[in-house]
């Protein structure tokens, strides 16, 4: 199996091209969902983040209040690492054990979605490639204004916070141009999939995990024979 990785700008359409990959029965790792999952009540995460930034960032149910977590954050760069130190390694681990998941049902390939790929940069050495979803600026801003509902001028503030979406471009293996229609964008995404069902590089892990199993099987049999014998 190989890892790719999937990311864009803010609303140029990641999650609409996560979904047509989906519908290709290719799994997805999503890194908002798992970041989501890890802070839920009784998970370890969210009980340092307690710890750490006291009961008023909790909702009555014991959900995280993201709201007041997002404004602390946003205007504080130590509260920012210290919330990160927390829930990064959980993430990590995470997205481990899923990778392990689709490995061991036999997955050539899993497509990690995350649309802070390249600025974490945790995953980048391990990704085979890389696709960026694109689309035209002033399309992106009236998507992001329509589907959040915000002002022009909040909307290009969010936009403005993260990379430019020209040095993600530069960074891509693959670019999906999504400023077209779904289809166009449909049409991308299935060129992109036989070419990524066609290449022979899941073989390479395949072949590294069967040699390390019989490394292991085979030192564990003559440690017991050793051990055993008369
Ligand atoms: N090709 C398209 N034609 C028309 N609308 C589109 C197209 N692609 C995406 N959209 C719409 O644009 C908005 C943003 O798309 P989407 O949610 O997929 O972006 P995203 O990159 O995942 O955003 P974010 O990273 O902010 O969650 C959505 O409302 C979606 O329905």
């Amino acid at each position: 199996m190989f890892l790719v990785g999937l990311t864009g700008g803010i609303s140029t359409g990641k999650s609409t091209v996560s979904k047509l990959f989906t519908a290709l029965s290719v799994p997805i790792i999503d890194a908002d969902i798992i970041a989501r999952r890890v802070v839920q009540p009784g998970r370890r995460a969210n009980k340092r983040i307690r710890k750490n930034f006291g009961d008023e960032v909790f909702q009555a149910d014991g959900n995280l209040n993201r709201e007041l977590l997002g404004k602390i954050i946003f205007n504080d760069a130590n509260k920012r690492r210290q919330l990160n130190s927390i829930t990064h390694p959980e993430i990590f681990r995470e997205m481990c054990w899923e990778i392990l998941y689709y490995f061991g049902k036999g997955y050539k390939f899993v497509i990690m979605d995350s649309p802070l790929l390249f600025e974490s940069g945790t995953w980048v050495n391990y990704l085979k490639c890389t696709i960026v979803v694109s689309c035209e600026e002033n399309l992106q801003l009236q998507r992001l204004m329509q589907r959040n509902q915000l002002s022009e001028t909040d909307a290009v503030a969010r936009i403005k916070a993260q990379m430019p979406l020209s040095e993600k471009i530069s960074k891509a293996d693959y670019v999906i141009e999504n400023s077209g229609t779904l289809e166009d964008t449909k049409r991308q995404v299935t060129e992109i999939y036989n070419k990524l069902d066609n290449s022979k590089a899941y073989l390479t892990v395949r072949i590294s995990a069967f040699i390390l199993f019989a490394l292991f099987t085979g030192g564990v049999s003559v440690m017991i024979s050793w051990f055993f014998s008369p």
